[in-house]
């Protein structure tokens, strides 16, 4: 594995693309280049060589060797350590007919894509119109715009080329091909142009999953969530705690190593104080009710109720489309069905069930299973309940208890005197929908509850921050100093990985700026 930092490449053609004719394409006859050995139908590979130094064996050069089809063999020289990256494409926009579409290239081919297509390299960053033909055949494609971000002040870091073409099927797979056909070009696999931008510096991991949550981000409330980690809430949350226990680690190392030295005696109450502060923030953050987690997947909502009491035909209205069918026989509905709703910015996730009664018929009494099940993991219960019937002997449900729950009485068409404590509605006239949604929206709103602190958005986060409050919980408890010492490194450790970040050794720095030690 090649890590050292990206410097400047030396030779900036590190790509298998030949330097001299600044194309993809042998000189003398004109066909593309290929590694040796390679059958021409396989995805080209390039192998990295060492070259002897003067004295000793060592990556001093990397270099490739590429034949084109005639045979014809070229060494290519790499500037820096980097392994080859393959020049990835994509298309950015949607597929289908559109107006426009955006092919998107990036790595160290990407502007001999450029070459290779309209023969010229625009001013970086400007829009620039070009035509843009088949590199080989210099048949006319289309009439594009293009942009040209040199690396690394680009998305990926890399040197990275945009082409807005005019988004028709045929056109999209003229440009496509053409690109694909380049050697050392291939298809980006998905999420490669963020992964790159993270592997390059330009975004740690949680900004990079928020671009992916806000690309599918369905609601408001979803948009403003993913966008408040893009912008770094998470990030910034994290790092610091994770600079706090980097703190609290080097602080314990410096009792450890140092014990004979003039420490302040306080030194050792601070750590715990600090450690104990540290792990109830923790605690606060994962004792969340998984806000952050839910309005990313939506607020599962259960509709459960008694057969016939109008749960399918609630669940239609407030989706307003026929999701379930409705028939005046109990137990038509048997399977979960699952409506998504946008109600006022929140996500909500309705699912209808089986009417619960008791059965002899297994299938009913699968779907009465399922529902119940349902309800057992529901963020919020609708109970429906038929307002026609008295609820104290019909209705098998009516004793059913817990904190989410939200009563509702169908048929309040058909009812003068209403008795039952929740809210009317009739899925005849729309009556009570107004109030129905009112009340969903305020019970989501009240789940959701964005106003707080950045929320835990993801099973790895949370996975990461219980590790590091279970590794703090137990430095405080463990016996010996030096194990102590090992649980908040597995504690810096954690916190390090949801952003991506690899702890380094800069401890004994934070040790003499914060003691002077020997004076
Ligand atoms: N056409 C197009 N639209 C787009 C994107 C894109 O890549 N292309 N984006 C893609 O997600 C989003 C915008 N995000 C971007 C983020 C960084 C850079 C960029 O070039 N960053 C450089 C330079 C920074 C600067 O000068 O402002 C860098 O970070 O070094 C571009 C777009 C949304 N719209
Ligand atoms: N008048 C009136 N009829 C309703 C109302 N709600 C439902 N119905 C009728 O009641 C019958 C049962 O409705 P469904 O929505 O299928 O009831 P369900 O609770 O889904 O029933 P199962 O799937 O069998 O458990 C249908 O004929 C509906 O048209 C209402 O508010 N007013
Ligand atoms: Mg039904």
């Amino acid at each position: 594995m090649w890590n050292a930092r990206p410097r400047k490449p030396v030779l900036s053609w590190a790509c298998p693309i030949s330097p001299r004719s600044k194309t993809p394409w042998c000189n003398r006859c004109k066909t593309a280049w290929r590694p040796p050995s390679m059958p021409w139908n396989r995805k080209p590979c390039y192998a990295l060589g060492f070259r002897r130094r003067s004295k000793t064996w060592g990556p001093c050069r990397t270099f490739l060797v590429a034949v084109c089809q005639k045979g014809r063999a070229t060494l290519f020289f790499v500037g820096d350590l980097r392994p080859i990256m393959a020049t990835i494409f994509a298309l950015a926009t949607a597929h289908g007919r559109a107006g426009i579409a955006v092919v998107r290239v990036s790595g160290p081919g990407a502007g001999p894509v450029l070459d290779a297509l309209t023969g010229r390299r625009p001013v970086p960053r400007r829009a620039t119109r070009a035509r843009l033909c088949h590199p080989v055949s210099k048949e006319w494609l289309d009439d594009a715009l293009i942009l040209w971000f040199p690396g690394p002040a680009s998305f990926t870091g890399e040197d990275l080329a945009e082409l807005h073409i005019h988004g028709g099927r045929a056109v999209l797979e003229a440009v496509t091909q053409s690109v694909a056909e380049i050697p050392g070009v291939r298809l980006a696999e998905p999420g490669e142009f963020s992964r790159r931008a993270f592997l390059n510096d330009k975004m740690d991991l949680t900004t990079a999953e928020a671009l992916a949550d806000l690309v599918n981000a369905e609601t408001e409330a979803q948009r403003r969530q993913a966008l408040r980690q893009a912008d770094g809430a998470l990030f910034r949350l994290y790092e610091g705690w994770r600079g706090e226990a980097m703190r609290l680690l080097a602080h314990a190392e410096a009792l450890l190593d140092f014990p004979d030295e003039d420490l302040p005696p306080a030194v050792e109450a601070e750590v715990r104080a600090g450690i104990v502060h540290l792990r109830d923030t923790l605690a606060a953050h994962l004792d969340d009710r998984h806000r952050g987690e839910r309005l990313r997947d939506g607020l599962h909502v259960a509709v459960i109720g008694a057969p016939n009491a109008g749960k399918s035909s609630l669940v239609n209205r407030l989706a307003r489309r026929e999701a379930a069918i409705v028939s005046d026989i109990a137990g038509t509905t048997r399977d979960v069905i699952e409506v998504g709703l946008d109600l006022g910015g929140y996500p909500l996730l309705l699912a209808d069930t089986a009417g619960v009664r008791e059965t002899t018929d297994v299938i009913e009494a699968e779907g009465v299973r399922r529902a119940l099940a349902r309800h057992a993991q529901a963020d919020l219960t609708l109970v429906v309940m038929d307002g026609t019937r008295d609820p104290a002997e019909a209705d098998p449900l009516v004793g059913l208890s817990g904190a989410n729950l939200l009563r509702v009485f169908t048929r309040a068409d058909q009812v003068a005197e209403r008795t039952g404590e929740g809210i009317w509605i009739s899925c005849l006239t729309g009556e009570g929908f107004e109030a129905l949604e009112a009340a969903l929206e305020r019970a989501a709103r009240a789940l959701l509850d964005e106003t707080n602190a950045p929320a835990l958005t993801r099973a790895r986060h949370r996975a990461a921050v219980t590790e590091a409050h279970t590794a703090l919980a137990r430095s405080l408890t463990a016996p010996l100093a030096d194990l102590r010492a090992e649980d908040l490194r597995l504690a810096v450790r954690a916190l390090g990985r949801i952003t991506g970040r690899v702890a380094v050794d800069d401890l004994l720095d934070i040790i003499f700026r914060d003691f002077c030690l020997g004076k």
